[in-house]
């Protein structure tokens, strides 16, 4: 495989002057500015292989936008070294610009208050794309994005769902072999967002096209991205998949047992008319019970799940059991709450 985006220790500080309070201090801090410094990121090195879907996710003020700004040539680094598709972001912007697609979900590349055909047709003037590669990849996004029934309308009159459509049409009427995406499912109904996925995954597979994403939508990440960044104070705090943070973090599981009915009326039942096991194995826990279906939490270092199930097994007639992972939201909730990843590093903030 070859690489893409291949970044080593990537880095942003932003200067601010810090405001006196008063009127003096106003003046004071024209004439004498008091800098403060904003470490938005922090040595990240990152390689991304072609083909790859990756998942930029973090809290509010991580450091994801400023990451993408660099790899894009946006913004310039304080620090480190930046290759996009072979280019130095900075020194070749324009370059890189008509090899790469970039979707800003808050804010639009099209024109307001023209038709989206129009904004369409004039990115090709500024893209320089010829003519009929145009017209074959305008007539193919069309069809797959499904901008025909609104393409004659004004930007500034599409939902928002159909804006982010226009958009990503816009993005990729050049062909490129990267797509950046900053949150490109904000604010979109479960329609809209599974419309966006779906499009985004058909477009990796087909077009071989890589797609780095930022979001905070953990469903955008597990339907798209095998793997996964996790961004937090401006460093790179966790690289790999998704399956992988929640064997690390995810806590509890639980197993959800379907007992023999025959068997219920020999149960001891609490105030609460719930069943009580007898016995379970140490660090499993009777969460709740609704007829012959008991809910059953344990965390997953303390006992196989196939030894549980055949630990009840041998006590309990069973007609089934399923497992419940916790939901991946919760998981990313936790480690930002209680800085998991960061204390797991040792880094102090
Ligand atoms: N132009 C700027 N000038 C000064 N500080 C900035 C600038 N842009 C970003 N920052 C600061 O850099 C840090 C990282 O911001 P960034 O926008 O990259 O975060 P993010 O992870 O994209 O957050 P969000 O999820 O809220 O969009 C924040 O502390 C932010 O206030």
């Amino acid at each position: 495989m070859s690489a893409i985006i291949e970044v080593e220790q990537m880095t942003k500080t932003f200067r601010l002057a810090r405001r006196r309070p008063g009127m003096l201090g106003g003046i004071r801090s024209i004439v004498n500015p008091e800098l403060r410094l904003v470490n938005a990121v922090q040595d990240v090195s990152l390689r991304v292989e072609r083909g790859e879907m990756l998942g930029l996710v973090g809290p509010n003020g991580a450091g994801k936008s400023t990451s993408i700004k660099m790899m894009t040539g946006i913004l310039t680094p304080s620090g480190g070294t930046l290759r996009v598709a072979g280019l130095e972001p900075i020194r070749q912007r324009r370059e890189l610009a008509s090899r790469i697609g970039v979707v800003f979900g808050q804010r639009t590349q099209l024109w307001w208050d023209l038709p989206l055909i129009d904004s369409l047709r004039l990115l090709r003037h500024l893209y320089q794309v010829p003519e009929e590669r145009h017209r074959a990849n305008l007539e193919q996004l069309r069809e797959t994005l499904d901008l025909n029934e609104f393409i004659d309308t004004p930007v500034r009159q599409l939902s928002l769902g159909q804006r982010m459509r226009g958009d990503i049409a816009a993005a990729l009427l050049h062909d490129p072999e990267l797509l950046y995406l900053d949150e490109p499912t904000i604010g979109l109904d479960v329609v809209a967002k599974a419309r966006i996925r779906e499009f985004l995954l058909q477009l990796n597979s087909e077009r071989k096209t890589t797609v780095l994403l930022t979001t905070h939508d953990m469903d955008d990440v597990e339907t798209l991205c095998p793997r996964m960044v996790i961004i937090d104070h401006g460093r790179k705090l966790y690289d790999g998949s998704v399956a992988d943070i929640r064997e690390r973090f995810g806590g509890e599981r639980t197993l959800i047992a379907v007992l023999d009915p025959a068997e219920l009326d020999q149960l001891a039942r609490d105030e609460q008319d719930q069943v009580v096991l007898p016995t379970l194995p140490p660090g499993v826990r009777l969460v709740r019970s609704e007829g012959p279906r008991v809910w059953l939490s344990f965390a997953r270092d303390t006992l196989p799940a196939h030894e549980l199930v055949a630990w009840l097994g041998e006590r309990h007639r069973l007609r089934d059991v399923t497992f419940q992972e916790p939901e991946i939201e919760d998981v990313i909730r936790r480690i930002y709450e209680e800085d998991l990843l960061l204390q797991e590093q040792g880094v102090t903030v």
